[in-house]
């Protein structure tokens, strides 16, 4: 008997959130106590099986392989963890004794639980999802301690399907995983590579025998120059793993997906592994030269992590091109479209021309259903479907608002004077005459508790139960609270707390032109957390003023300064779809303009304090090394050309959160903020040496403590971290707030950490002028 050829049509992964966030809403049901375990897993049983009649009608064959069995309650790291029994020591109780671990415990790793922390939440590649660090220590014994993956095989093949499971590969999961607490200096996680790879070993020959005729292993980390391991080792590694796992006694055909870029040279790597299909990343990548295999190529020529329908014709001559590199050749998407949300027929409220440019996860699973006919009888089969894209894609150039003459005259004009503060011992003096703050300055950085009694009246605003006017007013009493609040606590420099923005990139999406905004798309971003990310199709201008009425009401009610709040370009742009059709750096500035006189509106309405928040800076650097310096160049640049059109007594933040700043410090040294807050707290202050030796010369707010657990920092904990700060930062240069914005955490949290970190600020203010 031939083994089953790879499906000449599939996809590397689907939304696993449900259209309209069922699994969202049944997960946080269970974590309120209002639904059962059993409950929560029959919710999610259902969604697996619409999912998979969903692919079926699109297109996918229901027994061919093409449907990936890809789902998670919470994360496809944290899946791969528990399933090799990776649980870190600290949560050893939670292991029952046959070594598996429930539904309540596999969510205690993901969000901790009294003093054991979560497991790290850290970014996916160089996307807005963010996976759970494993931790992996000499200790960690190796078993296979789950069949969840197992049960969802059997669970489709008893109701007539053959899907084929999806698991992060053992290279990846080793590469992405920290050292344990307490593990030797010079280990790596990726030291265990052979006492974990008979534990895939295991689970492939459970997979086959619940029926699934291939396996997808995910190892995108293969992509990735951001690696610390060096390459000779990856290579390697990957190399034993294949081998290895190639050699297993029972086992499906394996595939090995690559997303996120080029193999660049771990492609002739697996090229001399036994498995059966390497899939290529054509979306960032190009076609590889001087490579011939007789595997399958699967070719992900349909961009996985946008939602532009984009060049199918283009796409369809890559798949040509890529057969003169294999006799069999297939054709998917470039990354999982778990990035994009489910289908644009759920946005009734988008222009309809806008809508013909589209394409969302479902019909990008019908345009590879189109791609894989074309494979299978020749272009003349779609000619229909390749002219209708290219139609749009003509319309999509021409249309009114993709290119502004205004936009793109101002951005001509600009010179390197547009780029540039003066020099900062000036803005410095200047700031502390205007300010009069306090040595060892608090603030926070921005967003206050979203409650839901927000949520839920902005809810009722945008259905029209409640006027304008009610909602205004709502809101000015939200600020007016918060604003009393801090200073009752005694915060040097306020903030409105941000209770108008549903968040704070789609706020300024539904504020500019050349954005919009969608209803349900929703896109998974950590857990049970979603974002709707904007979609940036046109030129952007300003039409109005966007934040000056709530802070310059803000300031109204207090005599300490009020800090505007804004969201920088380079977020901006990471966390929303982005127009393809120029280089990014061109849509920055566009960006850019819009805030610099959004800053240059706040500054005359009295506001003395701006903060330009760039938490994304991080994530959008590329993870080919030779693509980095023009992109920090250009994000950079966008930066300081939003921020260099104010007077220098006008103080200038920025924020940096959810990643590892060391290999950007440079970068963000550059942004000439007069104010940096980063988090820092979490990972002990870790990055404080960083910006010590980069020479940091102005204000600086390393993160005192971690918002994202609703655990409650001592005072002693608090000083410690602020002491660590002041043994490496010049006293004068330190600033006081926590970690992130507030907005994910509820207010008795917040009121006692913030008192905490208020009282551990005055204690040190203390010591230091005692001496
Ligand atoms: N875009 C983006 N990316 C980011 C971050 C961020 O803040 N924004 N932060 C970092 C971490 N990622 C995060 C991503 C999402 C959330 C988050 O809190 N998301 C909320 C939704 C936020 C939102 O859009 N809220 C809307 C819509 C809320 C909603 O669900 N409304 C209900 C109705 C309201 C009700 O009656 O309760 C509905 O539509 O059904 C609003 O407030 O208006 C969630 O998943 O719950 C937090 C952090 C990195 N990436
Ligand atoms: C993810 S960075 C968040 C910054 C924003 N100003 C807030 O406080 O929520
Ligand atoms: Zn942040």
């Amino acid at each position: 008997m031939t083994a089953p050829s790879f499906p000449t049509g599939s996809i590397l992964g689907y939304p696993r959130i449900g259209r309209r966030r069922e699994l969202k809403k049944a997960v946080e049901a269970f974590w309120a106590g209002s639904i059962t375990a059993e409950e929560l897993e029959s919710r999610a049983a259902e969604l697996r099986r619409v999912t998979r009649e969903r692919l079926t009608s699109l297109g996918l064959g229901a027994t061919d392989s093409s449907i990936p069995e890809a789902f998670s309650f919470y994360d496809q790291v944290l899946d791969a963890a528990v399933t090799v029994g990776a649980i870190p020591t600290r949560f050893e109780s939670l292991v029952a004794a046959d070594g598996t671990i429930d539904l309540a415990g596999y969510f205690t790793i993901a969000r901790g639980e009294g003093n054991n922390t979560p497991a790290e939440m850290t970014k996916w590649f160089d996307s807005n999802y963010h996976y759970l660090v494993p931790e992996i220590g000499p200790e960690t014994r190796f078993h296979l301690a789950s069949d969840r993956l197992i049960r969802e095989v059997a669970e489709a093949t008893t109701s007539g399907f053959r899907t084929r499971p999806v698991i992060v590969g053992p290279v990846t999961f080793l590469l992405l995983s920290k050292a344990s607490e307490g593990a030797p200096e010079g280990y790596q996680p990726l030291d265990r590579l052979d006492d974990l790879l008979p534990v895939y070993a295991e689970l492939l020959a459970a997979l086959t025998a619940v029926g699934a005729d291939w396996v997808q292993l995910d190892e995108p980390a293969l992509v990735s120059e951001s690696i610390e391991v060096p390459r000779a080792e990856v290579l390697a590694a990957t190399k034993r793993a294949y081998d290895a796992l190639g050699a297993a006694p029972v086992r499906p055909q394996i595939f090995v997906a690559a997303p996120y870029g080029s193999l660049d040279d771990a492609l002739p790597v697996l090229g001399e592994t036994p498995v059966e299909a390497i899939g290529l990343d054509l979306v960032r990548g190009s076609l590889p030269t001087g490579f011939r295999t007789e595997k399958t190529l699967v070719g992900g020529v349909v961009d996985g992590h946008n939602i532009w329908r984009g060049d199918l014709s283009a796409a369809f001559d890559t798949l040509e091109a890529l057969r003169s590199l294999s006799p069999s050749v297939a054709v998917t998407s470039s990354t999982s479209l778990f990035h994009t949300p489910h289908d644009v027929a759920d946005e009734p409220l988008l222009d309809e021309r806008l809508k013909s440019w589209l394409a969302f996860a479902d019909q990008k699973v019908a345009q590879i259903a189109t791609l894989a006919t074309g494979l299978a009888e020749g272009r003349g089969a779609i000619q229909g479907e390749l002219d209708a894209a290219s139609a749009a894609l003509a319309d999509r150039r021409v249309a009114p608002g993709v290119r502004d003459g205004d936009v793109r005259a101002r951005a001509a004009a600009l010179t390197e004077a547009d780029f540039a503060r003066g020099d900062y011992a000036e803005r410095l003096a200047a700031q502390e005459a205007a300010l009069h703050l306090p040595f060892l300055p608090t603030t926070t950085i921005g967003s206050f508790p979203q409650t839901g009694g927000i949520r839920k009246a902005r809810a009722a605003n945008a259905r029209g139960e409640i006027s304008e006017n009610e909602y205004i007013e709502f809101l000015k009493s939200e600020i007016k609270s918060v604003v009393e609040l801090q200073e009752r606590i005694g915060i040097d420099v306020i903030v409105h707390g941000e209770p108008e923005r549903n968040d704070m990139v789609q706020y300024f999406a539904e504020h500019l032109d050349g954005f919009a905004v969608t209803q349900n798309g929703w896109v998974q971003s950590y857990g049970s957390r979603c974002t709707r990310p904007s979609i940036l199709w046109g030129d952007v201008a300003r039409e109005a003023p966007i934040t000056v009425e709530w802070s310059a009401y803000t300031q109204s009610l207090t005599d300490k300064p009020v800090k505007g709040m804004l969201t920088g370009p380079v977020t901006i742009l990471a966390w929303s779809f982005v127009r393809d059709d120029q280089p990014l750096g061109e849509t920055a500035n566009q960006v850019a303009l819009a805030l610099r006189d959004e800053i240059e509106d706040l500054e005359a309405a009295g506001i003395g304090i701006i903060q330009v928040d760039e938490p994304a800076l991080r994530e959008l650097l590329p993870l080919k090394k030779a693509d980095q310096p023009a992109y920090l160049d250009w994000s950079v640049r966008s930066f300081r050309l939003a921020t260099s059109g104010v007077a220098p007594k006008t103080q200038i933040h920025t924020h940096l959160c959810y990643s590892e700043f060391g290999v950007v410090i440079d970068a963000i040294n550059k942004l000439d903020a007069d104010v940096t807050s980063i988090e820092a707290a979490r990972s002990k202050m870790e990055v404080v040496p960083d910006i010590q030796h980069s020479g940091f010369a102005r204000g600086i707010g390393p993160g005192v403590y971690d918002i994202h657990s609703p655990r409650v920092p001592s005072v002693e904990e608090v000083t410690d971290l602020i002491e660590i700060a002041l043994g490496s930062i010049p006293e004068r240069q330190v600033w006081i707030n926590p970690d992130c914005g507030l907005k994910t955490r509820g207010y008795d949290e917040t009121v006692a950490s913030l008192t905490n970190v208020v009282a551990a600020t005055r204690a040190v203010r203390e010591r230091v002028h005692a001496h």
